[in-house]
Parts: structure tokens; C-alpha cells; sequence
């Protein structure tokens, strides 16, 4: 049996107000202000483990799944980041560093909260069968999550990366 998105989630897709939002982060451009390292990354738990099934299959009523959903996301965004709160609100450090090292580039960035959807945070989970959040999508590829972005910073790596994406509007 499928693993689909909950009713809410399918309800909110084509209302902006219930949806899995995707939301433009305001780029203050922060300098960081903080230690780059991470000891003893606690990871997961096995309750936290990826569950491939949950997204690899498909069908319901309405067509939509959680791997519809990222494909979208990510073939439609350039820079997609599954966070833990939001750019402007993170409810977690390791989001929060993430959306801090993104925010040094002038690239639109694209998030959702995975707080909010339950059935969202098992799903990116299984599409991108890595444990944790953040999770953050370039041009279609998943890159990994606050350790691995903060490395691309570091080497230039992500500079590199991130070169071709067309700037953010000052809108945004
Ligand atoms: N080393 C990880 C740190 C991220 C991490 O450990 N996230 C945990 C705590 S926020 C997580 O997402 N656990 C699974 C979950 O909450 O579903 C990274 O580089 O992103
Ligand atoms: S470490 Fe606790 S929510 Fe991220």
C-alpha cells in the first residue's frame, strides 16, 4: 500500500495557506559566526531510519506523493532545503547553520518545514535515503545536510556549484 501524503497535505497542495509550504528565504546575508565542526554527530536513532518503501511507491486518488512532491520541488527550484523551521524561523541549530551558509550567496532559496508534515519528514527521508535533517537539494541533486554544505563552503565547492543559479530577487 502506498505511503502518501495525509489529507492535509493533499487538501493544502492547492491552497498555499495548508500546503507543505515552500517558502523564499530573505537573505540578510549573516556572516557566520560560528564553530564549522560538529563532534560526535549523533545522527539516527533506527525510529529515524529512511523507509524506502514510504516513497518509492505510488499511486492514490489524487496522483500525489511525497516522491511527486520533491521531484517537483527540486526540478522547479534550483536550491531546495527540507529544514526544520523555516529560513527566517529555524527550530534547529543544524537547519539554522545550513540556511546561514546558503544565505552567502545571492541564490533564491527554497524551503520547506518538515515539522509540520509528519508523512513530509519520513518521505524526504526515503527519497533521498539519508537520516536527518537539514536535507538540501542543488539543481536537482541531493548534496546533504549542515556538515557537507558547510564543507562545499569551505572549499569553494558550493561557490562553484551555486555559480550558474540566477540571483534572488531583491523582492524575495
Ligand atoms: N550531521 C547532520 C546533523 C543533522 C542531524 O543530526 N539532524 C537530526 C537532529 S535535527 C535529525 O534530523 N534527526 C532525524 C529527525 O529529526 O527526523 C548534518 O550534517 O546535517
Ligand atoms: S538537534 Fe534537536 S531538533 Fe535538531
Amino acid at each position: 500500500m502506498a505511503r502518501l501524503l495525509s489529507n492535509a497535505i493533499l487538501k493544502g497542495i492547492s491552497r498555499a495557506s495548508q500546503s507543505p509550504r515552500i517558502v523564499p528565504a530573505s537573505f540578510n546575508h549573516v556572516k557566520l559566526r560560528f564553530s564549522t565542526t560538529i563532534p560526535n554527530d549523533p545522527d539516527s536513532h533506527a525510529d529515524f531510519q529512511p523507509n524506502n518503501k514510504a516513497v518509492n511507491e505510488s499511486e492514490s486518488c489524487s496522483g500525489i506523493n511525497i516522491k511527486e512532491l520533491v521531484d517537483k520541488d527540486v526540478k522547479e527550484h534550483p536550491v531546495v532545503i527540507y529544514m526544520k523551521g523555516y529560513p527566517d524561523l529555524p527550530q534547529c541549530g543544524f537547519s539554522s547553520l545550513a540556511v546561514r551558509v546558503l544565505k552567502q550567496y545571492n541564490v533564491p532559496l527554497n524551503a520547506r518545514n518538515i515539522l509540520e508534515y509528519p508523512d513530509l519528514r519520513t518521505g524526504v527521508k526515503a527519497y533521498s535515503n539519508w537520516p536527518t535533517f537539514p536535507q538540501i537539494f542543488i539543481k536537482g541533486e541531493f548534496i546533504g545536510g549542515s556538515d557537507i554544505i558547510m564543507n562545499m563552503h569551505q572549499t569553494g565547492e558550493l561557490k562553484e556549484k551555486l555559480q550558474d543559479i540566477e540571483g534572488k530577487e531583491e523582492s524575495e
